[in-house]
């Protein structure tokens, strides 16, 4: 694995899967990272992604350096050729050449700005990273996908060990128009598990064949629910009228009555998680999601172990 931005970065994601497993029995198995530096470079807010990687990190013994960088450091111009004169203080190319130059690996998140699809999905921030950054790259989480979520949200079903789980990948309401990219990845890893995928949202929440093309479609969620095994759920904005968020017939929040309709179903969640808006109280506080954000040290841990084989 020369990268951490995609799913098809990885050539063994079965192997991949089974060591964050593993991991989770014993953290500090290896000390690889002693004298490595991973820069950790945040376009967007992060909880999860920033602390659990900086604890895979200590885990190994590697050192960290973190920079939020639309906050502590200059403006930065993503045009090639333009003559600098205005807002923009420092270009791409110069920040991560820079960047790389003090780390052994480069972690970058920047999510999609729901504008204009054809730039979000040509994945410009992430892809300027893998071209200028002289250290290998992980993506924590770009405009279109988000591989150490679902990283970790294949191992935390995998360690189920139910044979073929029903899973459903839910569409939920939220305030905000989001991006498709917890979704979309989620959907991208799931060859990788057993299990047997289903797809609910409502009209118009259509995600790109890319992604969804292979995968059973549902617009009726109580329908999906019926026999599930672990409910995941996620809110994202349009692909097709993209970034907008068009009106939804009937009530996606996912409340203790619809998990009823389940065989007795987890539910899943990335977090940050709007309660009694995506779901009820009650469904979150007996659900997954801390043992997910808790995997995420390990998923990190095992993306971190491999790449530095490389080093
Ligand atoms: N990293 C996990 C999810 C990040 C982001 N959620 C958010 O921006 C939620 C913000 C809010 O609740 O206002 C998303 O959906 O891609
Ligand atoms: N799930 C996740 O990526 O959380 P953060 O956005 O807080 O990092």
């Amino acid at each position: 694995m020369n990268h951490f931005t995609s799913f098809e970065d990885v050539e063994h994601p079965q192997k991949l899967i089974r060591q964050v497993i593993e991991l989770k029995n014993n953290p500090l198995f290896s000390e690889r990272g002693k004298q490595k530096t991973v820069g950790l470079i945040f376009f967007n807010p992060s909880l999860r992604t920033r602390l659990s990687t900086q604890k895979a990190a200590l885990n190994l013994g590697m050192d960290v350096i973190v920079l939020n960088i639309n906050k502590d450091s200059w403006k930065v111009e993503f045009e090639d050729g333009t003559v600098m004169n205005g807002d923009t203080q420092e270009h791409i190319k110069d920040t991560v050449k820079v960047i790389s130059s003090y780390c052994d690996i480069l972690g970058v998140r920047s999510f999609a700005t729901l504008k204009d699809r054809r730039e979000d999905y040509e994945e410009r921030v992430l892809n300027n990273f893998l071209t200028y950054s002289s250290v290998p790259v992980i993506s924590l989480e770009s405009a279109t996908l988000h591989p150490l979520q679902s990283l970790t949200d294949m191992a935390t079903i995998a360690a189920s060990g139910i044979t073929r789980p029903k899973v459903v990948l839910s569409w939920a309401p939220h305030p905000k128009a989001l991006p498709q990219a917890v979704a979309n990845s989620f959907l991208q890893w799931t060859p990788a598990i057993d299990a047997d995928v289903v797809l609910a949202h409502p009209e118009g929440y259509e995600l790109s064949d890319t992604f969804a093309g292979n995968i059973s479609v549902t617009h009726n969620q109580e329908e999906a629910f019926a026999g599930a095994d672990f409910i995941y759920a996620k809110n994202w904005s349009s692909y097709t009228s993209y970034g907008e968020t068009p009106a939804v017939d009937g009530d996606w929040t996912i409340t203790a009555g619809k998990m009823e309709l389940t065989n007795r179903a987890q539910f899943m969640h990335c977090l940050p998680i709007r309660r009694n808006v995506v779901a009820s109280d009650s469904v979150i506080d007996r659900s997954l999601v801390y043992r997910q954000a808790k995997n995420r040290e390990f998923a990190a841990q095992a993306v971190l172990h491999n790449l530095m084989e490389t080093l």
